[in-house]
């Protein structure tokens, strides 16, 4: 977790009268304050950040304080965000673009990000590089002024992205510095009282890293993909002091309305993780964009301008209010990374092999960290399936999409077949139709290319010379926009089409041609002659769609297959763990089995001592037989506390230590009694000299009474120390079986419950995987039946075709028998008028 950087810049003054009213920010070290004119601070309006910046501080000093280093994690993986935020006219564009002179901070970043690549030679790069603004809540692309009111869409493999914007693959600085300066003249910019050159618009240019090691038989075939965004955000206005009306002034409602919305984001992640609740990200495009900056995956940095003049007081409070909060947010950026299936394995691998090591050294521990990583693993699994279910969720759409298209092409062929029944009609518009056809065409083509624009439009790529930037030029993970035609709004309808043709008859000439039809995902039929290539290109297209479907079928099959792999792995390890939950229930058995043999063994060594001691009645005697039981009784105990314990499981186990307790109290007490018992009873007429014999040491035999007895109260005394001793040793042993039974009881059942957990965790997945597959099925089923159907429909089109054809011979005769019946009448006319004017003078002359 890393907090993010904030840092304030003052702009220079652009007026001499910078604290007329008698007041002025003042700079020192990180700290910024406000100051009265004789230099008085004023209490309360005193702030520290990251860096404060003064009016002569360039461009260059403030990219290498705050975002240098950003830019250089950029390059290593991590995702980083710079944006400027302040009022209007307070310098933000300037710390963003900079000037000739003194360039900006995405100049220099550009430039930082290709110096810095080349100085990573293990590594090779692909960069991409797209420009957005967000001008009135939409989102326009600046490196393709057609891509306009652009979506937000987000998915498991891209995070949040924005659909259908240019991404171009560039190779150097200049060629990206270029491309911005293109973009910039497409940027919104305006006039108000404020700033003669205001930004209208949040702009937002991004660099999308790639990269991975050139050498990958070494190392874990990782690609890092980073996304490094520089943010120059339009500045707050009060309208008051910008003059704005009419459209600034919509534009003015519009840029306070998401600053607003960015401050309230700012506000709630600055409360800390506990108490910040909902953080409407959603509220605008703009914090939408920027998620994963604000508390995600991303090292982020902030600068504030501010403008230095008195007037703008309020405005300048309230920046470095918003610095503050916004200094208070932590972000948790990470190497971003996109293991490939074979990376996966070699890693997975390494992880199983580490953990056989360390099951073979410390068991206990190796228990809980398999039992973690059993818990990442099935996280992981249920990424997987997540994803497996938008993949699955996307080919679905993806059908409909197919079956829309079958059902255009269907009416297509049904236009054809309306075709021929309309030429019969009068043939004296058939110029109009002519006419019309002829604007259809155009408009058709027209749209045609426009929409092919639209619908087909693809990051304008060039050529890298590296494998893998060729490779991933190539990757498109989730497309932004759909690769089949989603509308058919510029297919000229079935209406429209009869309307072009009503009370015409067409030239029986011109019946060869088909009339134009625009179809956005096929090249506009212009004649029956050239249909035939349409058809082909259709049938190759919907191949290519079908053999795509089939692709992602077996891609889905093979993850599909890896799935089941993974889950017959997790329940192996399961089955382990099973077994080692097993030998932990048989621990407390083993300890009771210890403990009978112990006591065994301790009771045949008292009574063989017992058994040298021949006076009963001897203190000796007396003593080793207490011992004995205190000795017996112990061991029963803890016998007894085992099965308690374990065996029945009924009684807690602090209440059977409590017993334990009771227990040792009342068996130290005995001894006690014992030895004050033997103590006082023991004098020197002592009968047994066979007893004093074996307690007393060699060097006091026939020694006098009074020195015999003190020796042996010594003796004694020793005896009852060792005794002592022993009794205690006994305690801190049970003591510490205590605990460990203590400990082994609690392991065992936190393990029971993460077995019991993780059992129905399998199951879930079970469930979860098999459903998977039924609906894989199901896909499979629909695919078919798209195949057939298209099969049918290429059947029909060639049956369709084949009777055009006859249609236009048939009618090429007709035609013919017509023209030549035509000029047999109109011979006939001719000899008929003939005839007549010969006639006309005669009966003139009659
Ligand atoms: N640090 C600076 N040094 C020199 N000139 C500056 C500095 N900061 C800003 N300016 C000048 O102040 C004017 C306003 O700056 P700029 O356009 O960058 O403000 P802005 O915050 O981006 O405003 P808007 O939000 O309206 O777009 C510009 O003429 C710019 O050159």
């Amino acid at each position: 977790m890393e907090k993010i950087c904030v840092a304030v810049r003052v702009r220079p003054p652009v007026s001499q009268d910078v604290s007329n009213g008698g007041t002025f920010w003042k700079v020192d070290d990180n700290r910024i304050s406000l100051h009265k004119l004789h230099g008085t601070p004023i209490s309360g309006v005193s702030y520290a950040f990251d860096h404060v910046f003064d009016e002569g501080c360039t461009n260059s000093r403030v990219y290498e304080l705050l975002t240098k280093d950003i830019i250089h994690a950029a390059v290593e993986g991590f995702n980083g965000t710079a944006f400027a935020y302040g009022q209007t006219s307070s310098g933000k564009t300037f710390t963003m673009n900079g000037s000739e002179k003194d360039p900006g901070i995405i100049h220099r970043a550009v430039r930082d990000v290709f110096d810095r690549i080349q100085m990573i030679s293990h590594r090779e790069f692909l960069i991409r590089v797209s420009y957005m603004e967000i001008y009135n809540e939409e989102i326009n692309d600046l490196f393709a002024v057609e891509n306009q009111k652009l979506q937000i869409h987000e998915s498991l493999e891209r995070g949040i992205f924005v659909a259908g914007l240019r991404e171009e693959i560039v190779s150097n600085a200049e060629q990206v510095l270029k491309l911005i300066e293109s973009g910039e003249v497409n940027r919104h910019f305006g006039e108000t009282n404020m700033n003669a050159r205001s930004s209208r618009s949040h702009t937002i240019f991004r660099m999308v890293i790639e990269s991975n090691a050139k050498d990958t038989s070494s190392s874990i075939d990782a690609i890092r993909v980073s996304v490094l965004n520089l943010v120059d955000l339009a500045g707050s206005e009060r309208i008051a002091k910008t003059g704005a009306g009419g459209v600034r002034l919509k534009e003015g409602k519009y840029i306070n309305k998401s600053l607003m919305i960015l401050g309230n984001v700012i506000n709630k992640l600055s409360d800390g993780a506990k108490n910040r609740g909902h953080i409407p990200y959603r509220d605008s495009k703009l914090t939408r964009i920027l998620q994963p900056a604000l508390g995600g995956n991303a090292k982020t940095s902030i600068i504030c301008t501010i403008a230095p003049e008195e007037v703008h007081i309020e405005e300048t409070k309230g920046t470095l209010q918003f610095a503050s909060r916004a200094k208070r947010i932590t972000n948790c950026a990470q190497v971003n990374e996109i293991l490939t299936d074979a990376a996966l394995l070699k890693r997975q691998k390494q992880e199983i092999e580490e953990l056989r090591k360390k099951l073979q050294g410390s068991h206990a521990g190796v228990l809980e960290q398999e039992v973690l990583k059993l818990r990442n693993d099935l996280l992981q699994y249920e990424l997987e399936r997540e994803k497996l279910e938008m993949e699955l969720e996307e080919q679905r759409k993806s059908h409909k999409q197919r079956e829309q298209c079958i059902r255009d092409q269907q009416i297509q062929i049904d236009n054809l077949g309306s075709l021929s029944t309309t030429s019969d009609l009068d043939r004296s518009s058939s110029q109009a139709q002519d006419s019309g056809r002829q604007s259809l065409k155009e408009d058709g083509d027209d749209s045609y290319s426009k929409s092919q624009g639209d619908l087909f439009r693809t990051p304008s790529l060039k050529a890298v010379p590296h494998s893998f930037v060729v490779k991933r030029s190539n990757y498109s993970p989730v497309p932004g926009f759909s690769p089949l035609p989603d509308s058919f709004s510029n297919v000229v309808d079935e209406d429209t089409w009869f309307k072009m043709n009503k009370g015409f008859v067409a030239d029986l000439d011109s019946l060869q041609m088909t009339p134009s039809r625009t179809v956005q995902s096929f090249p506009p039929c212009d004649e029956t002659a050239g249909s035939k290539e349409n058809y082909k290109q259709e049938v190759q297209n919907l191949k290519r769609q079908l053999e795509l479907s089939i692709e992602e079928r077996d891609d889905l099959m093979r993850k599909h297959a890896e799935q089941v792999v993974l889950n017959d792995r997790l329940v192996a390890e399961i089955s382990e763990l099973q077994n080692e939950a097993q030998l932990i229930r048989e621990i407390p058995q083993r300890l009771s089995e210890c403990a009978a043999t112990c006591k065994d063994i301790y009771v045949d060594v008292l009574s063989k001592t017992q058994s040298f001691i021949s006076d009963e009645k001897a203190s000796a005697a007396k003593l080793v037989s207490s011992i004995s039981e205190i000795g017996t009784s112990l061991f029963t105990t803890l016998e007894t506390h085992f099965s308690v314990a374990f065996g029945e499981g009924q009684r807690s186990f602090s209440e059977t230590s409590s017993l334990i307790q009771e227990q040792r109290e009342v068996l130290s007490e005995r001894l006690n009694n014992t030895i004050k018992l033997l103590v006082s009873s023991e004098r020197p007429s002592i009968e047994n000299e066979q007893v004093r014999t074996s307690l007393c040491s060699c060097e006091h035999k026939g020694c006098p009474t009074g020195g015999e007895n003190a020796c042996w109260k010594e003796k004694l005394s020793n005896e009852l120390i060792t005794v002592k001793e022993r009794y205690h040793g006994l305690e801190e042993e049970l003591d510490s079986n205590n605990q460990l039974l203590e400990k082994s009881k609690q392991r065992y059942d936190a393990l029971e419950a993460e077995f019991q957990l993780l059992k129905e965790e399998r199951d879930s997945l079970h469930k979860i995987v098999s459903e998977s597959s039924q609906t894989l099925a199901l896909a499979t089923d629909q695919k078919e039946n798209v195949l057939k159907d298209l099969n049918n429909e290429v059947l029909r089109r060639k049956d369709l075709e084949e009777k055009i054809k006859q249609f236009s011979v048939a009618f090429g005769c007709r035609k013919t028998s017509l023209m030549s019946f035509h000029s047999e009448f109109k011979s006939k006319i001719e000899s008929l008028r003939a005839k007549n004017s010969a006639s006309v003078p005669k009966s003139a002359g009659c």
